[in-house]
């Protein structure tokens, strides 16, 4: 038997081999995946991926049987590419999946779960980094919302502006990329939280989408004469927590209007993830010494052990209408490099899912 464990994706899943199993295996499963042919280099190049396909072995007592339904593409995808993935290693990511079959007595065919499969059509997992749906989903809410709203990207949100921001009744709250599957959050949960928000963003139509899902404030960052002004102009008395999914100039100008005492969530930078030299920014020590600010860096999977506290509140609250979700769908799974490109040209509002 040719397996083992796939640590590309840090996941208990049985490796995909790229030939065919022995002809005593009796009911065969194709499976595609996409691998990382080439590193990227800028903007990552659909020619960069290849799809494969492969046949998967009968499974052995304790293992699963999974086909994806939604696989979700995420700007992480990218500079962990870089950092942990060799040439040939099928792409890091997470999937909404279904339980074909079972011989896992802990796991019933026909169940959908969460997995860390990277992406595939389909795997073979040992269970035990599968994750259920939250008790209480509803029927009528898309399983696709457990890799947004309420999965990891909610989790960001939620874990970022209520452990790391620590935000207050009366604040006010700055976030950029904030139509996307994070920054919809984090501005929908500073307005549970009482809070002022301000959400930047790349499109006119995203900005009415923010206004529409109670933005107090947002602009289109690409059309402002001056960034500077624009959040001057939306928070003349600055801001007390900023949300930072961007990075880069974004964050040089925005930190000079930061209050005294005021907090940055560093989440990510995705301005930045397709560089190829590193940038030079501006010196952050002065804001920082004389407003006496706190910037934090977080990673969300840290959390991860107060996951179930946070997915239930995150369910209620989309459950009753608190918490609005919006998804970027894109058919097919042969579409998963184009879907993962657009993220860094903008073209999702909400979080991007491929259906399979
Ligand atoms: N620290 C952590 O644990 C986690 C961090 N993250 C980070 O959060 C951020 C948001 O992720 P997520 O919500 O999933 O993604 P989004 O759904 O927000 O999609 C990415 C968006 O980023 C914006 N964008 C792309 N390129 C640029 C650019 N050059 N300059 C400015 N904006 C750009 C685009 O929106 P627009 O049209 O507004 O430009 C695009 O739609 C990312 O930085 C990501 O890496 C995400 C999950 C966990
Ligand atoms: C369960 C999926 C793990 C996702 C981790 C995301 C960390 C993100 C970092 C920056 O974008």
């Amino acid at each position: 038997m040719l397996s083992g464990t796939d640590k590309n994706n840090g996941q208990n899943i049985e490796m995909i081999q790229r030939h065919s199993f022995p002809p005593s295996c009796s009911k065969m499963v194709t499976a595609k995946a996409w691998a990382l042919k080439k590193h990227f280099d800028g903007l990552p190049k659909a020619s960069d991926l290849e799809l494969i396909t492969t046949e998967l072995p009968n499974l052995k007592d304790g293992q699963l049987l999974l086909e994806s339904v939604f696989l979700s593409v995420d700007p992480y995808m990218r500079p962990y590419s870089q950092r942990d993935m060799k040439e040939g290693d099928i792409m890091v990511g997470t999937q909404v999946a279904r339980i074909v079959e079972s011989k896992n007595p802990a796991f019933t065919a026909g169940t959908f779960v969460v997995a860390r499969g990277g992406w595939r059509t389909h795997f073979i997992s040992d269970g035990k980094d599968l994750l259920l749906l939250p008790s209480g989903w509803p029927e009528s809410l898309p399983k696709s919302v457990a890799l947004g709203t309420v999965g990891m990207p909610g989790l960001t949100a939620y874990f970022g502006l209520l452990e790391i921001c620590k935000i207050k009744p009366g604040e006010t709250v700055l976030v950029n990329a904030a139509a996307g599957a994070v920054g919809s959050v984090v501005g929908q949960i500073a307005k549970i939280g009482g809070c002022k928000v301000v959400g930047s963003t790349g499109s006119d139509d995203k900005v009415a989408y923010l206004k529409s899902i109670g933005f107090d404030e947002a602009f289109n960052y690409k059309t402002v004469a001056s960034l500077d002004e624009a959040l001057r102009k939306a928070s003349p008395d600055g801001y007390d927590c900023f949300f930072d999914n961007v990075g880069g100039e974004f964050s040089s100008v925005a930190i000079h209007q930061m209050k005294m005492f005021g907090r940055i969530v560093v989440c990510g930078a995705v301005s930045q993830y397709n560089n190829t030299v590193p940038q030079k920014g501006t010196f952050v020590q002065f804001p920082i010494v004389f407003k006496q600010l706190r910037m934090e860096g977080f990673i969300v999977t840290n959390w991860y052990n107060r996951q179930e506290e946070a997915l239930k509140a995150l369910l209620k609250w989309v459950v009753e209408g608190k918490l609005k979700f919006h998804e970027h769908i894109t058919e097919g799974f042969e579409n998963m490099p184009m879907a993962f490109i657009g993220l860094f040209k903008g073209e999702n509002l909400g979080k991007a899912i491929v259906k399979v």
